[in-house]
């Protein structure tokens, strides 16, 4: 049984508009997933789905299955303990998410106290074996939130996640408010922590390539669906979906000094979920969209071993290299900023 099986998931928020439409994701103990896609593509609502956590009015359909328990049908007094001991988030931001008039040893022994795991006296020894282990001195329990650094604060509340001992960690940005060394440090201590306690990490960010120097497998979405998931490198170096493939232009490559200098963009806007385009989401953007994905939105198919792209281009013999060799992101080259350019590059208008 897998650890996180998340089947056919949709979310709606009041108003009408799904921001994540169908998505099939599985997780296994101890491994590590990146989600990725740019900013309004459904990432957050996702994760927060995961545990419930969406604003009253949002309607959840499909299957969250937490090591073999719906989380979407349980009782919610279930979902509160599964909450800390099943999965917790890490989210960006700490200083929004620590009460600034408290202790942070206090916050951390929390939910340990709220759920039961310990004495006052345990919870409070659990508090400072936390600390250290984020590498903080047990001492610094006593600190109140603004008393810490930018990154101390993220250490105290990924030490918050641990705290009940879950089986899966899901991380929203959890490094985007700290300056680029304190995120190297951040990124270490989570990947260090899940692999020492074998735990699960969903790891959520619009950095491709952190996710890929993070993760065992990325999973990459757009307009609120799964576009292509499968191996991280292979997914971060040989994407198959045109738009995956854009992505992973779009920042500089891990060990490639070179790339800092030249990062490719991607034209235009990702769609509004209210208002989105027939077809394939992304063939307006797409820069090797054929005529008939103007009408046919292409589920996720396999796209080799253990990896899955929603592209019609895949599968279809030749189809593909043909359509990379026309691809801008696929040579390295920036995106035509005319239409005209646009219009060339394309096999056919939709
Ligand atoms: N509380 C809400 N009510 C209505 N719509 C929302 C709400 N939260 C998010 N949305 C919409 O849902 C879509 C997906 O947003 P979401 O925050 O999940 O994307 P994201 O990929 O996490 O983006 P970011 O990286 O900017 O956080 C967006 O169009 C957003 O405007």
């Amino acid at each position: 049984m897998s650890l996180l099986d998340v089947r056919n998931l949709t979310v709606t928020y009041a108003g009408g508009a799904a921001a994540v439409r169908g998505v099939d994701l599985r997780l296994e103990a101890g491994q590590k997933l990146g989600l990725a896609g740019e900013s309004g593509c459904g990432k957050s609502t996702l994760a927060l789905a995961l545990l419930r956590l969406l604003p009253s009015g949002a309607r959840i359909t499909g299957e969250v299955l937490l090591d073999g328990e719906d989380v979407l049908t349980m009782k919610w007094g279930r979902v509160r303990a599964v909450r800390w001991a099943g999965a917790s988030v890490v989210f960006q931001g700490a200083m929004h998410s620590l009460n600034a008039v408290h202790r942070i040893g206090d916050q951390i022994a929390e939910p340990i106290l709220l759920h039961k795991k310990a004495t006052a006296a345990g919870a409070k020894r659990k508090t400072g074996e936390l600390l250290e282990q984020v590498g903080l001195p047990a001492a610094r329990a006593d600190a109140y939130p603004h008393e810490l650094s930018g990154g101390q604060r993220q250490r105290v509340m990924i030490a918050m996640a641990l705290a009940c001992d879950p089986q899966l960690i899901i991380a929203d940005e959890p490094t985007t408010a700290l300056d680029v060394m304190i995120q190297a440090q951040i990124l270490r201590l989570i990947e260090q922590l899940v692999s020492d306690q074998d735990l699960g990490l969903i790891m959520i960010s619009h950095d491709l390539a952190v996710l890929a120097d993070t993760c065992d497998r990325l999973a990459v979405m757009y307009a609120g669906r799964v576009v292509e998931e499968g191996p991280a490198a292979q997914v971060y170096e040989d994407a198959r979906h045109p738009y995956a493939r854009a992505l992973s232009a779009a920042f500089p490559r891990i060990g490639d000094p070179a790339s800092r200098f030249a990062p490719q963009g991607l034209a235009g806007d990702p769609p509004d979920p209210a208002a989105l385009p027939s077809g394939c989401t992304f063939h307006p953007r797409c820069p090797v969209a054929l005529e008939s994905c103007g009408e046919e939105d292409p589920a996720l198919r396999e796209a080799g071993a253990e990896r899955r792209a929603a592209c019609v281009l895949v599968g279809l013999p030749g189809a593909e290299s043909r359509a990379a060799a026309r691809d801008p992101q696929a040579r390295g080259e920036r995106p035509a900023e005319e239409p005209e350019a646009l219009e060339e590059a394309r096999p056919s208008t939709p």
